[in-house]
């Protein structure tokens, strides 16, 4: 099996992208989705005690999270050291079940994958990326976003070039969506022959 760890900054269109590895068939997961489903349970207690007055009736407000860790971007780090080792506990768990159903491949969309170290634990590392006017005009359209909140964000990510310069592939959102999703089918087409490549020599 070929785990493929997907990544880029923020607005590059990891989600997106994403559901069209899922419509391929390939299991996905997602880092950003099992941190909102912790907020909502087990790791709200833990957010409660390192920030307190962020929850509401046993749930993250990520609204009131993210206000705070604008005011103080240190929060970050403590948040991180929280949140980081369940969203690992949760892939592993993830990749084991697939693995254990004979997947070829499966897909993890970690938005910190360079920063956290995570490129250990996947195959292959593909990048999504874009022109950055087109990232920042994709970022401020949304609801809530700001200049300020989108540069705190990036400065704490890996510039784009870089991780373009680490990555085994690159996916190209600036084009369009059915631009994009030939790139993928083109993608798992050659990952699905060297999985099954691979595990013929495994065997
Ligand atoms: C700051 C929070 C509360 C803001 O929540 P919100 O719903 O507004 O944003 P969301 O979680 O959907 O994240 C949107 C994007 O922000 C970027 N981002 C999120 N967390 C971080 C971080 N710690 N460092 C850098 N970029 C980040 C990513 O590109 C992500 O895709 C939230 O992102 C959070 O709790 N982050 C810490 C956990 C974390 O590191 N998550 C990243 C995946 S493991
Ligand atoms: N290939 C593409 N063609 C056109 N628009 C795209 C493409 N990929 C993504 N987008 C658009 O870009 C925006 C950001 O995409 P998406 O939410 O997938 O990014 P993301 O990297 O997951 O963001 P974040 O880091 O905030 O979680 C969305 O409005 C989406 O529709």
């Amino acid at each position: 099996m070929i785990v493929i760890g997907l990544t880029g900054s923020i607005g590059m269109g990891k989600t997106t992208t994403a559901s069209m590895f899922a419509a391929e068939g390939i299991p996905v997961i997602s880092a950003d989705d099992v941190v909102h489903d912790l907020y909502e349970g087990e790791a709200a207690p833990l957010v409660e005690s390192a920030f307190p007055g962020t929850t509401v009736n046993g749930r993250v407000d990520r609204q009131m999270l993210g206000a705070r860790l604008l005011a103080d971007p240190s929060g970050f780090k403590r948040l991180e050291a929280i949140v980081h080792p369940l969203v690992r506990a949760a892939e592993q768990a993830f990749v084991e079940q697939h693995r254990r159903a004979g997947a070829e491949l499966v897909l993890v969309d970690v938005p910190l994958l360079f920063e956290s170290g995570a490129t250990g634990r996947v195959d292959r590392v593909v990048v999504v990326s874009c022109d950055p006017d087109i990232q920042k005009e994709r970022v401020l359209a949304r609801p809530g976003m700001t200049a300020d909140k989108f540069e705190a964000i990036l400065a704490r990510q890996l510039p784009d070039s870089e991780k373009r310069a680490r990555a085994d592939h690159v996916i190209d959102t600036g084009l369009g969506l059915e631009a994009a999703q030939r790139q993928v089918a083109e993608l798992v087409a050659r990952l699905r022959a060297e999985a099954q490549g691979k595990d013929g020599t495994d065997a």
